[in-house]
C-alpha cells in the first residue's frame, strides 16, 4: 500500500494546467486524476465519470450536508465544483496517488486539511495578455465567461506565493519538465 499523497496542481483558467496534468497522467500511472463533482453543464466532449461527475445542485447540496467533500467551491457562474473524499480513497486504494486539478481556494483548503501529504504546484501564466490570448484561441469561452475567468486570474495571480512551488509556463516543454521533476522529487520522498 502506498502512503497517502496527494498532488494539487491550481492556476488561473486558461493558464495550461489541464495541458500540464493529461501529460502528466499519460507519464506516470502511478498518477489518477482526482474527478471533482460539478454542477456545471458538460461541454460536448466530456463524459460524466470520465471529466467530472456531473450532478444536479441538489445532488451537490445532499452531498455537502453529508459532509462528503474534501473541499468544495463556487468557482464559476454560480457552479459548484468539489472533491469528494471517497474520489481520493478510491485512487489510494487503488496504490497510486490522486492528481487534483481544482481553483485555487480550493488548492489551498487541501493544502491544509492534508498538509506534508500535499504537494502544491501554482501554474502561472507569462502575463494576462496572453491568458488572454490561449482563452480565446481554446475557443470554449464566451466573452462574458472570458472576462470572468480573466478578472477571477487577476485576483488568483495574488495567491501564487502560498504553494509550495510555481511554475511559469511559457515554453510548455520547458514547463512540464520542471513540474515533472518537482513531482517525481515528492513520490521519491518519505512523508
Ligand atoms: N475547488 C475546486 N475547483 C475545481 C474542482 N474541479 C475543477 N475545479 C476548477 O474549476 C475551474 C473551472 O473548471 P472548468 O469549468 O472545467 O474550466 P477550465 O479549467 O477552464 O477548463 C478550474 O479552475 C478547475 O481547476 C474541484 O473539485 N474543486
Ligand atoms: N506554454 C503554452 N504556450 C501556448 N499555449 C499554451 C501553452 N500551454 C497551454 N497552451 C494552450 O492554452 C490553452 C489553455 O490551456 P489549458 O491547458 O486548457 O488551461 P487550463 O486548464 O489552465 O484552463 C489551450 O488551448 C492550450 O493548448
Amino acid at each position: 500500500m502506498s502512503s497517502h499523497k496527494i498532488i494539487i496542481i491550481t492556476a488561473p483558467s486558461g493558464a495550461g494546467k489541464t495541458t500540464i496534468v493529461k501529460r502528466l497522467l499519460r507519464e506516470m500511472p502511478e498518477l489518477a486524476f482526482s474527478i471533482s463533482a460539478a454542477t456545471r453543464t458538460p461541454r460536448e466532449t466530456e463524459v460524466h465519470g470520465r471529466d467530472y461527475y456531473f450532478l444536479s445542485a441538489d445532488e451537490f447540496q445532499q452531498h455537502i450536508d453529508n459532509n462528503d467533500f474534501a473541499e468544495y467551491e463556487m468557482v464559476y457562474a454560480g457552479k459548484y465544483y468539489g472533491t469528494l473524499k471517497s474520489e481520493l480513497e478510491r485512487i489510494w486504494e487503488k496504490g497510486q496517488y490522486p492528481m487534483v486539478d481544482i481553483d485555487v481556494k480550493g488548492a489551498l483548503s487541501i493544502k491544509e486539511k492534508y498538509h506534508g501529504a500535499a504537494l502544491t504546484i501554482f501554474i502561472q501564466p507569462p502575463s494576462l495578455d496572453a491568458l488572454r490570448v490561449r482563452l480565446s484561441e481554446r475557443g470554449t469561452e464566451t466573452q462574458a465567461s472570458l472576462d470572468e475567468r480573466l478578472g477571477k486570474a487577476r485576483y488568483e495571480l495574488s495567491f501564487a506565493r502560498e504553494f509550495d512551488h510555481i511554475v511559469v509556463n511559457d515554453e510548455l516543454e520547458r514547463a512540464y519538465g520542471e513540474v515533472k521533476a518537482i513531482v517525481d522529487n515528492f513520490l521519491a520522498r518519505r512523508v
